[in-house]
């Protein structure tokens, strides 16, 4: 099996190309593709497949074997990978994902990284269809305790859960402690991406993330998305930010007009490699 091994911002895929379904197990493979031992070593192992709605689809399953719905990062390589192999000069590609249909815009390179902006769609606030147990319109700053520890979280959709928490340091905070016991905590039934951000000013946000079924990730692109929404839902941020990971930034927009998120941010393409099934 060919693949790309690429990053948003240290957020690191195996990416494969593949016209034909693999006839394999694809939850397994992702298993052993993503261990940073025994194989390739990568956040996730991600498919560009054919589509009829648009210039492709992306499928994308985390290191644990888990398929996700949407992942912002990834998102950016596959249209990299695509603008760069497959739709000649054509900067304007649509990308079909589980969470729906995305427009991507491919934009300048900046020493080697392509900047790619992608049309998010609109966050899903809905207590009901966020998977949260909360039977509420919005879950916004509601408590979630984790032995004798409350935090406060907003619990935003952009495709795939996220609950975000705001905190004094995000760059200091143990994520690594409190990650897993909220990503597995009984209100998020699916479990749970979690984002901890502190917020500097309207237009600039600290953001460190757990992510579900990798762990502590350098970047999250739909958790990005997630903490402006949540920042703007809670009063503490404007409707365009940088938001700051570990790996880079990322700007991130909830447009007024249309109500979707735009995310601008780089997708690198690391090295080829072959994968003996
Ligand atoms: N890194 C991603 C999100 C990947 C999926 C996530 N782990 C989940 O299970 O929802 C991003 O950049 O958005």
């Amino acid at each position: 099996m060919k693949f790309t091994k690429m990053h948003g911002l240290g957020n690191d895929f195996v990416v494969c190309h593949r016209k034909e379904p693999l006839s394999l197990d694809v939850f397994e493979l992702a298993r052993k593709v993503c261990d940073r031992h025994l194989g390739v070593g990568a956040d996730g192992l991600v498919f560009i497949q054919p589509s009829e709605q648009a210039d492709f689809a992306m499928r994308i399953i985390n290191a644990d074997g888990t398929e996700a719905e949407q992942c912002g990062n990834a998102v950016r390589c596959v249209a990299k990978y695509y603008y760069d192999r497959i739709s000649g000069a054509r900067r304007e590609l649509t990308v079909e994902t589980k969470a729906g249909l995305q427009k991507v815009w491919m934009e300048e390179d900046k020493e080697g990284a392509a900047m790619v902006r992608v049309d998010m769609g609109p966050p899903v606030l809905e207590g009901r269809k966020v998977p949260t147990v909360l039977d509420k319109d919005m879950v916004v700053d509601e408590p979630v305790t984790v032995e004798d520890t409350t935090f406060h979280f907003t619990a935003v959709s952009m495709g795939n859960p996220h609950a975000v928490i705001f905190v004094e340091d995000a760059v200091q905070f143990p994520v690594e402690n409190w990650g897993p016991r909220l990503e597995t905590h009984s209100l998020f039934p699916n479990k749970t991406n979690v984002e901890f951000v502190t917020v500097h000013s309207p237009h600039e946000l600290d953001m460190r993330v757990w992510e579900r079924g990798v762990g502590q990730t350098m970047a999250c692109g739909t958790g990005a998305c997630a903490s402006l929404v949540a920042a703007v839902l809670t009063g503490k941020a404007e409707r365009r930010a940088t938001v700051h990971l570990k790996g880079g930034d990322l700007q991130i927009e909830w447009n007024e007009e249309d109500g979707h998120v735009y995310m601008i941010g780089p997708a690198v393409t690391v090295f080829e490699g072959e994968w003996a099934l």
